[in-house]
C-alpha cells in the first residue's frame, strides 16, 4: 500500500479488520518490522486520538516517530502555484512537503476542509499536493472529506462486538446469525462539523453492507444529505425513530450541510441521542469517534450507560493504524 486514504486502497475489508484484531491479541508480533523507519505525523488541525494511537501502533512496530504541530510550530504553508509569495505564507508545499520526505520513510497528514467552497474541499487539493510533493507512501489522518483510520477502526469495533466469525478459507468474516442493523444518525451542534467522518463512515459501511456484513441506513434531517458518491447502496431515511427501530448500532455524528454547504441548516435538539430515543433499538451499541458534547449530541445518561462503547472504539484506534501500517511497511 502507497497511500491510505479511502476504503478503496484496502484490498479487503476482512483482512484488514483481522489483521487489526490480531495486533490486538498481540500487539508486539511485529515489533521490529518498522526498526529504523521513520513516520511523520503532519497536523494543520487539533487531534489527540488520532495523533496518539498512531504513535502508538508506530512503536509498537518498532518505528521511529517525528510529529509536526504546522499551525503553531510550523511556516504559514503556500499551495497555489505561480503567484508571487508577497502574502502571508512563508514556504510553499512543494518544498515543504519535499523536505519532510526527505526526513520520513512513512507521512501522515491531517488536513481539515474550510468549509466555505464544495469544489475546494472536495478536490483534496492540499492532500493530493503534499502526496506528491513528499514522494513518500502517505496515511490520512483526516482529511477534507474521509477519515480512513476512524472508519477503519469503527468497522474492527463493530465486527468485535458482534457475533461474527472468520472464515480461513475465503478470509472473510460473515455474520453467524443475522447481520446487524447499523444505523447512522445526524445528530445536532453548536458549530459546524466537516463532512469527513460521516461520508468515510458511510463509504466503508456500505462496502461491508455489499459483502454481506451490516445493513445500512443513514437517518438526517432534510438538507444534511452527504455527496451521493459516497452511500451507495445505504437506506436513507429523514425519519429518525423509523431509523432507530431494531438498531444494533447506532452511530451518531453532526455535519454541516453538503448541499448548502458548510453551513448549520437545522438546529432541531430533538436529533439528540437520549436513552429514550434508543428504547427501540435492539439495545444498541452507540458509537461515537470523537471528541463528543455532551449534552448536546449524545445525552451523558447514553454515554455513561452500558450502551456505549465510544471509549472501545477510541482504543481500537491503535489496532487500525497499525494495520495500516504494516500493510505499508510491508509494501502489501
Ligand atoms: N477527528 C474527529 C472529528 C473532528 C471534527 N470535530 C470537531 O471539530 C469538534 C469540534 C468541537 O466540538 O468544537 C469533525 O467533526 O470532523
Ligand atoms: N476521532 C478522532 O479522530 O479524534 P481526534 O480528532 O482527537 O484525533
Amino acid at each position: 500500500m502507497k497511500q491510505f486514504f479511502s476504503v478503496k486502497d484496502i484490498s479487503s475489508i476482512s483482512q484488514a479488520v483481522k489483521s487489526a484484531l490480531d495486533y490486538k491479541q498481540n500487539p508486539y508480533k511485529d515489533e521490529n518490522l518498522g526498526k529504523h523507519k521513520t513516520i511523520g505525523l503532519i497536523f494543520l488541525n487539533p487531534s489527540l486520538r488520532t495523533r496518539m494511537s498512531t504513535q502508538k501502533a508506530a512503536l509498537n512496530l518498532g518505528m521511529d516517530i517525528l510529529v509536526m504541530n504546522m499551525t503553531s510550530d510550523g511556516w504559514a504553508l503556500e499551495t497555489k502555484d505561480g503567484v508571487a509569495m508577497t502574502g502571508n505564507t512563508a514556504e510553499h508545499i512543494r518544498e515543504a512537503a519535499a523536505v519532510m520526505g526527505e526526513y520520513c520513510e512513512v507521512l501522515g497528514l491531517r488536513s481539515f476542509p474550510k468549509l466555505k467552497e464544495a469544489e475546494e474541499d472536495y478536490s483534496e487539493e492540499f492532500f493530493s499536493k503534499f502526496a506528491a510533493y513528499c514522494g513518500k507512501p502517505i496515511i490520512s489522518l483526516e482529511s477534507a472529506t474521509l477519515h480512513p483510520l476512524q472508519s477503519f477502526t469503527d468497522l474492527i469495533t463493530i465486527i468485535e462486538s458482534f457475533d461474527y466469525q472468520y472464515n480461513d478459507l475465503n478470509k472473510q468474516y460473515f455474520p453467524f446469525t443475522k447481520k446487524p442493523k447499523v444505523v447512522l444518525t445526524w445528530a445536532p451542534h453548536t458549530k459546524a462539523l466537516p463532512q469527513a467522518v460521516p461520508n468515510s463512515f458511510a463509504e466503508w459501511m456500505c462496502q461491508a453492507q455489499a459483502e454481506g456484513l451490516v445493513d445500512f441506513v443513514i437517518a438526517h434531517p432534510e438538507g444534511y444529505a452527504l455527496k451521493t458518491e459516497f452511500t451507495i447502496g445505504a437506506n436513507i431515511t429523514t425519519n429518525q425513530e423509523e431509523a432507530l427501530k431494531n438498531a444494533d448500532f447506532v452511530y451518531v455524528k453532526n455535519w454541516s450541510s453538503y448541499e448548502d454547504y458548510g453551513k448549520i441548516t437545522c438546529t432541531d435538539n430533538s436529533w439528540m441521542i437520549t436513552s429514550d430515543k434508543l428504547k427501540g433499538t435492539n439495545n444498541a451499541k452507540v458509537m461515537h469517534c470523537l471528541p463528543v458534547r455532551r449534552d448536546v449530541v449524545i445525552a451523558s445518561e447514553v454515554l455513561d450507560s452500558k450502551q456505549s462503547i465510544v471509549i472501545q472504539q477510541a482504543g481500537n484506534r491503535v489496532w487500525a493504524a497499525q494495520a495500516v501500517l504494516k500493510q505499508i511497511l510491508t509494501k502489501e
